[in-house]
């Protein structure tokens, strides 16, 4: 009998899928593998930073006492390599010569710049300091960071920037959220492992290096790929076995309502099925669901509509595993060019936008099909013609969403 199922819109559907409660997993790593990885706690600092009083030049440090009537002459005590330290108070008018970033001693009130002094002749251990400095040039302990302050919160992706912050700190390991295990099935019987002999009738696998590289470059781990031919009971114990390694799977094909859409049937099984039917062109028939409480969303076939699907409904996914909000950025556009057709769902084409004036314009790129992949590689950003039997006033403002990475 034919499947009749309910469509729902692009929101609906999303709130959907973020409505799944996650359990965030935790690993610790080292601060050196951490980047792009996203905190799971915040960090704080372990003491006050900078740790001790350091000359920010090359200079002589004196007591703030001695900091006046110069030109003056001064006994040089001993020379601070920076990593040394000089362990005596300064007495009146001693100094030591010292280099930027070297401990101050511990009463000393300022660094006068080496350009400000003249050895004096005949006194190897004395030197003139010509005029005083404006400011005292030693920075204080602890005037960027103050132990237990937040140095990085929770949830944050870590850059290069981070990692230096954390190793100031001599921090050497992180806790972070797991990268999510991604599992991809794609699925057809006429689907060919590139590589393979063509047989008539057959296409190559374009969808699966698709997932791959999006699932990648949005921050997943690709832990499984298979390809299957159209078989329940393969796809099920290709379900079975990723579900045991796998944070979320992602499939394309067998969604719609054909003989040997078993995905479909999988689907309408599940405890959990969120959603099998959208009010949206391409991939009408992109169903999500929870199979023994890993998430799939299966994709259609089509490669047009496995793109849009991953982007709408896969990347935001994605993202939850690491409290992370999607990266691709919903704003509003407008049309640059016209768009004739009609339809009774919601379009979602493939775009290239540019901005001007502080606006985003949209325009298709290549096919609006959703069997087409020519476009594939210059897409940008996808944008909605809505449902409606008139077509679209050209310069509408249309819902667009950019694409990460691109
Ligand atoms: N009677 C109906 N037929 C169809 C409906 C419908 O509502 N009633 N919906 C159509 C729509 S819309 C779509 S979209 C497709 C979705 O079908 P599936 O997601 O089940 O996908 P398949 O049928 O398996 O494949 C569709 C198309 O894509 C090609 N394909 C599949 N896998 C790959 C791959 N890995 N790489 C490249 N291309 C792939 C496949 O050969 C088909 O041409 O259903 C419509 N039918
Ligand atoms: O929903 Mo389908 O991808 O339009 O052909």
């Amino acid at each position: 009998m034919l499947d009749r199922r309910q469509p729902i819109t692009i929101t609906a559907a999303q709130a959907k899928i973020a409505a799944l409660t996650l359990e965030p997993k935790v690993e610790a790593v080292a601060t050196t593998a951490a980047d792009r990885r996203v905190l799971a706690e915040p960090v704080t600092a372990p003491y006050d930073f900078p740790n001790f009083r350091r000359s920010g030049y090359d200079g002589y440090a004196i007591r703030a006492e001695d900091d006046h009537d110069f030109p003056k002459t001064f006994k040089v005590v001993a020379e601070i390599q920076a990593g040394a330290t000089y362990d005596q108070p300064l007495k009146a008018n001693e100094t030591v010569r010292i280099m930027t970033g070297a401990a101050v001693p511990t009463n000393a009130g300022k660094v006068i710049m080496l350009e400000q002094s003249r050895p004096v002749a005949e006194h190897k251990d004395q030197v003139k300091l010509m005029v005083t400095a404006k400011n005292t040039n030693i920075t204080e302990t602890g005037t960027e960071f103050q132990r237990g302050d937040v140095l990085i919160p929770q949830n944050t992706r870590l850059n290069p920037g981070h990692l230096s912050l954390l190793s100031a700190f001599g921090i050497t390991e992180v806790s972070v959220y797991q990268t999510p295990k991604v599992g991809i099935i794609t699925t057809g019987t006429e689907v060919t492992t590139p590589g393979d002999p063509l047989k008539p009738g057959r296409i190559y696998n374009s969808n699966g290096p698709l997932l791959q590289g999006l699932v990648t470059e949005c921050g997943g781990e690709v832990v499984a790929y298979t390809q299957i031919e159209d078989d329940y009971d393969l796809l099920r114990q290709k379900l079975n076995a990723l579900v045991t390694t796998c944070d979320l799977i992602l499939t394309t094909g067998g969604v719609s309502v054909g003989d040997f859409d078993f995905l479909a049937t999988v689907a309408k099984s599940s405890q959990n099925l969120l959603f099998n039917k959208l009010k949206m062109r391409p991939g009408s028939v992109t169903t999500a669901f929870v199979y023994q409480e890993t998430p799939i969303v299966a994709l259609s076939g089509n490669p047009g509509a496995c793109f849009t699907g991953f982007y709408l409904f896969a990347e935001p996914l994605l993202q939850q595993f690491t409290k992370q909000a999607s990266q691709v950025r919903h704003v509003t556009a407008i049309l640059d060019k016209p768009y004739q057709k009609t339809n009774g769902y919601d379009r979602i084409l493939r775009g290239t936008f540019r901005i001007s004036h502080d606006h985003y314009y949209v325009q298709l790129v290549g096919s609006d099909k959703s069997g087409a992949l020519g476009n594939l590689g210059q897409t940008t950003c996808l944008f909605k013609i809505p449902s409606s039997n008139r077509p679209i006033e050209p310069f509408s403002e249309v819902e667009t969403w950019l694409l990460p990475y691109r």
